[in-house]
């Protein structure tokens, strides 16, 4: 049984899909993925069967209901089974397709034949059970600011808090990143990070990856780096704040995301607190990426 998931499956009308989606994924749902049915649509969750019991799913049910309520939307059906590992894997990758990102990246489905696109640069993923397949929006919105800030040849040395399935890592050093330092309190995700840097054929010693947080983080550099990626969310981002500055060189940035639109301005007021100024903030529906500076 250790390694069945519980299928979720919610039944709903287009306009909620984003409210579930954040309730999923604050939920500890992985994988997550929608089907058009006529007007409505199914959206499909999976957590392991060890991490959450029934009760709590039931809990998740009428919050979705409470939810939709508030904004007198029809309400979602919720339904969930078990299944096995193999079954998961195998449910939702049939949903997943490659997916521009930004202007530079391509993000392909390892079990699909790599696209040829001269446009773009591949980055193969097969994110096991970590979070980060670049459908979510925090995730596009982090891609999208290290685009900004990478170019083939700037030599430039990152690090990646709560790297999940290693996305974030992958893309910095494929858009032109010298050195990736990750770290992320899931084993899980420490997994997949690893595998995918070998399947996109990066030298493991330009993108180290350990267990662990901040902390462990700011062991393992040898110096400051020039910027990091942090999408975790915001209360996990507040407690981390006074540890941030000691990551990055002087003028050195932080592009943060996994925060709450409402939430930006209180995320903010904590990050100058410690040194940091913000220059950007960029939105995608309900979900905000803070780009900063430090002093
Ligand atoms: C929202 S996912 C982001 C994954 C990936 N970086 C992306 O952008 O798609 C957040 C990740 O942070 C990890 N995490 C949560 N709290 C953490 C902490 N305090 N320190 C390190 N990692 C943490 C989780 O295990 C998860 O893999």
């Amino acid at each position: 049984m250790s390694n069945s998931w519980w299928e979720i499956k919610i039944d709903c009308v287009p306009d909620l899909e984003e409210n579930i989606f954040w309730r999923l994924s604050e939920f500890g749902c992985k994988g997550m993925s929608t089907q058009k049915q006529g007007k409505e649509i199914t959206i499909s969750a999976y957590i392991p069967q060890t991490q959450v019991k029934l009760l709590e799913i039931s809990d998740l049910s009428l919050q979705l209901e409470d939810d939709a309520n508030e904004i007198g939307s029809p309400l979602p059906v919720t339904k969930c089974n078990l299944i096995d590992e193999e079954d998961w894997s195998s449910s939702w990758k049939q949903h997943w397709q490659p997916q521009p990102i930004g202007d530079r990246l391509l993000i392909n489905p390892a079990w699909l034949e790599v696209p040829t696109d001269p446009d773009r640069t591949i980055l193969q993923l097969d994110p096991g059970v970590a979070f980060g397949t670049g459908t979510h929006a925090t995730t596009q919105l982090c891609l999208e600011a290290l685009e900004m800030r990478l170019q083939p040849g700037n030599g430039l040395t990152i690090a990646d808090i709560g790297c999940g399935s290693g996305i974030l890592s992958t893309a910095a050093f494929l858009l032109g990143a010298k050195q990736i330092y990750a770290v992320d309190n899931d084993p899980l995700a420490v997994k997949a990070t690893g595998e995918n840097r070998d399947l996109n054929g990066i030298p493991a010693a330009n993108l180290i990856v350990e267990l662990g947080s901040i902390d462990r983080l700011q062991a393992m550099l040898p110096e400051p780096v020039d910027g990091f990626v942090c999408n975790i969310l915001a209360d996990v981002i507040v407690q981390l704040a006074p540890s941030m500055s000691a990551l990055v060189k002087p003028k050195g940035w932080a592009i943060l995301s996994g925060i709450l639109s409402s939430q930006v301005a209180d995320v903010s007021h904590v990050l100058e607190q410690h040194g940091w100024t913000v220059g950007t903030v960029w939105n995608r529906l309900e979900w905000s990426c803070i780009n900063l500076k430090y002093k």
